[in-house]
């Protein structure tokens, strides 16, 4: 198992309630979890938890059995996808060659072979073209595949991406999710918190459904994702749609059509 919760208890202050209540999970190479779950529910809060910049107040985290990974091997082994990044002025290829810094020496500059992986991952999310652009000058769904880039530069074992679909268009979305399927299918494991429901089944995921800190919901997306169940969890009546008989799309009904 390279990743393994249990019994996660977080909060933001002493005597506050706990942003995160007895979360659990396990992630095992190869597997996609989709994490969902309503705004304000703890998603950040547990990635947050599990990359190690934030110390819950109960419960363990153990990356490939292990608890307490020395920060070096951290960085080796999982990379992180923020919902936002900050890289000011720096190119979108100095972004992604961030991603190499745990394979460098300490004050070594990345060489030839560090700046190839940065472009080719830059390629990966269709970016390349904007390589020399600075971060700070290019629209919100390129920072999001930037940084999405800066992390297949760092050549993990784990991703945990924060809504790494979010800014982007159908396509970009499209070939994300197409990448991230492909990083899953070469033995990687990825947790992924989104806000679509969709996404989950598209990438034929298990998903963990937060709710008010707590596990919801748990299951592959085709069996837990059903009308009832995403319902409860977003407060709101929700049709699943089939596309070839299989469940596909997760439509939130408005008021003027609840029936
Ligand atoms: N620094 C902070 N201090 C106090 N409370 C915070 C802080 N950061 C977040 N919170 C609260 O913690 C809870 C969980 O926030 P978190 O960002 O983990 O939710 P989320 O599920 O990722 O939300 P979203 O889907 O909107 O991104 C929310 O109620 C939020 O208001």
């Amino acid at each position: 198992m390279i990743l393994h919760a249990e019994q996660l208890v977080y909060r933001h202050a002493p005597g506050a309630p706990p942003v995160l209540d007895d979360v659990s999970l396990a992630l095992d190479a190869g597997e996609i979890l989709c994490l969902l779950g309503p705004n304000g529910t703890g998603k950040t809060t547990l990635l947050r938890c599990l990359i190690g910049s934030l110390q819950p107040e109960s419960g363990s985290i153990r990356i490939d059995g292990e608890r307490d990974v020395p920060a070096r091997r951290r960085a080796l082994t999982l990379a992180y996808v923020p919902q936002a990044g900050v890289g000011g002025s720096l190119s979108l290829l100095d972004v992604a060659l961030m991603g190499r810094t745990p394979h460098l020496r300490p004050l070594a500059m990345p060489g030839a072979r560090d700046r190839r992986l940065a472009l080719e991952a830059l390629e990966r999310v269709g970016i390349a073209h904007l390589a020399q652009r600075p971060f700070d000058r290019v629209s919100g769904g390129e920072r999001q595949l930037a940084l999405i880039a800066r992390a297949l530069a760092q050549q993990p074992r784990l991703f945990l991406m924060d809504e790494p679909t979010a800014s982007l268009d159908l396509g970009n979305q499209a070939r994300v999710l197409s990448t991230l399927r492909a990083l899953a299918d070469d033995g990687l494991a990825l947790l992924v918190t989104s806000h679509q429901p969709d996404h989950a089944l598209l990438l034929d995921a298990r998903v963990a459904a937060l709710r008010d800190g707590r596990i919801h919901t748990a299951g592959h997306a085709t069996e837990v994702l059903q009308a009832h169940t995403l319902s409860a969890l977003y407060d709101t009546p929700i049709d699943v749609l089939a596309r070839n008989g299989a469940p596909a799309a997760c439509v939130p009904r408005l008021r003027s059509q609840a029936r």
